[in-house]
């Protein structure tokens, strides 16, 4: 006789089933996600969301669903309005219309909220005279967590032997420290504003796996950031905003390679003889302002090729691509509010 052994775990989800079998010690695992037979099971709804300041909109009807299985990235410009909205999905800010639902209830309406969602908005919001584990010990008292579960996130944040006040700790360090207290009550959907934001390249890669772990496990992660690199690197999902309207709802691969341009620059001893060479062998061919030719339409070797039997001199052929950030850009335009400096392409030759 099969014998069924169900751990119910902290969000509500019936996650090991372990079928013992006559005299066979197998076990088979089986993720099985109970919440989901319910609308809204660890998905982040939003809709139609907006938050006025005074008379201006910083989130603009704002419509979008963040699934379970993956990261979402959470991408906009400065000021685009990402930390309102995860605010008004925690509840720490008033939407003036439209609604956030987690687990297809208001936040404020979870019986037992950070065993549901967990949330790294402000790492400094911490107080200085505490250790990290007084500050988790205390939050996990506020909200019935085993203290066990206390040195199991130390552990996961690498903070384990961290001694000392956090007033003392780095801003990498504080940022392991949210997230420690964002995991604390194993919760099925996870916030991160700007998580990398303070880490140093190790404490990044470490971020970056997490998350993924994280979805992998089934879980929500939603993770904001206002660099498309970094977006790239983590993100399954983008839900890109500017000026507090969405932009692109759109799997990063595909936004990816929508969005990334390249063409071909050449520098040619007889540029205008090169041009329509190229141009009657189906190319498009734009001048730059220095005489230079920019090629699409094309593959590289061919415009080489074109040009040595046409015994044209190359003086230089480079495959261009748009950064990640310029793709980024081109799509935010006018929606960015701080612009950083220049741009840098990618040269490849
Ligand atoms: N309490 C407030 N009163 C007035 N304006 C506000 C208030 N809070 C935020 N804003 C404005 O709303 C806009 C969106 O801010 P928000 O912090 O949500 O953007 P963000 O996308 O998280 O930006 P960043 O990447 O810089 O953190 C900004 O222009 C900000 O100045």
């Amino acid at each position: 006789m099969p014998v069924v052994i169900a751990v119910w775990l902290g969000d509500g989800i019936l996650r090991t089933v372990a079928r013992r079998n006559g005299g066979g010690a197998r076990a088979m695992v089986v993720a099985t996600f109970w919440p989901s037979l319910v609308r809204g099971a660890r998905m982040i709804e939003i809709h139609d969301l907006t938050k006025r300041h005074g008379p201006r909109a910083v989130v603009d009807g704002l419509s979008f669903t963040v699934r379970p299985g993956r990261v979402t990235g959470f991408l906009g410009p400065n000021g685009a309005g990402k930390s309102t909205t995860m605010r008004m999905i925690l509840g720490l800010d008033a939407p003036t219309s439209g609604t956030a639902l987690v687990v297809g209830e208001r936040y404020r309406d979870l019986r037992r909220p950070l065993r549901q969602v967990g949330a790294l908005l402000d790492a400094g919001a911490v107080h200085p005279g505490r250790s990290a584990r007084a500050h988790l010990a205390a939050i996990a008292a506020a909200n019935r967590i085993p203290p066990s579960r206390i040195d199991e996130v130390l552990g996961l944040t690498g903070l384990g032997s961290t001694r000392g006040r956090v007033g003392a700790f780095s801003l990498g360090m504080k940022q392991r420290l949210g997230v420690a207290a964002a995991l604390l009550g194993d919760p099925g959907i996870l916030m991160l504003d700007e998580p990398v934001n303070g880490l140093d390249p190790e404490g990044i890669h470490w971020i970056r796996t997490l998350m993924r772990e994280l979805a992998a496990e089934g879980r929500t992660v939603l993770v904001s950031s206002h660099l498309m690199s970094e977006m790239a690197l983590t993100a399954d999902h983008l839900v890109i905003i500017g000026k507090g309207r969405l932009i692109a709802d759109t799997p990063t691969a595909a936004f990816l390679k929508n969005t990334s341009r390249t063409d071909i620059l050449v520098r040619a001893s007889r540029p205008q003889e090169l041009r329509s060479l190229l141009m009657s062998h189906g190319a498009q061919v734009a001048v730059e302002a220095d005489g230079a030719l920019a090629v699409t339409g094309l593959e590289p070797h061919i415009v080489g090729d074109l040009a040595a039997a046409a015994r044209i001199g190359v003086h230089e052929l480079t495959v261009r691509s748009a950064s990640l950030e310029e793709a980024f850009m081109a799509i935010t335009g006018d929606a960015v509010d701080y612009r950083a400096g220049s741009i840098e392409r990618t040269h490849q030759s």
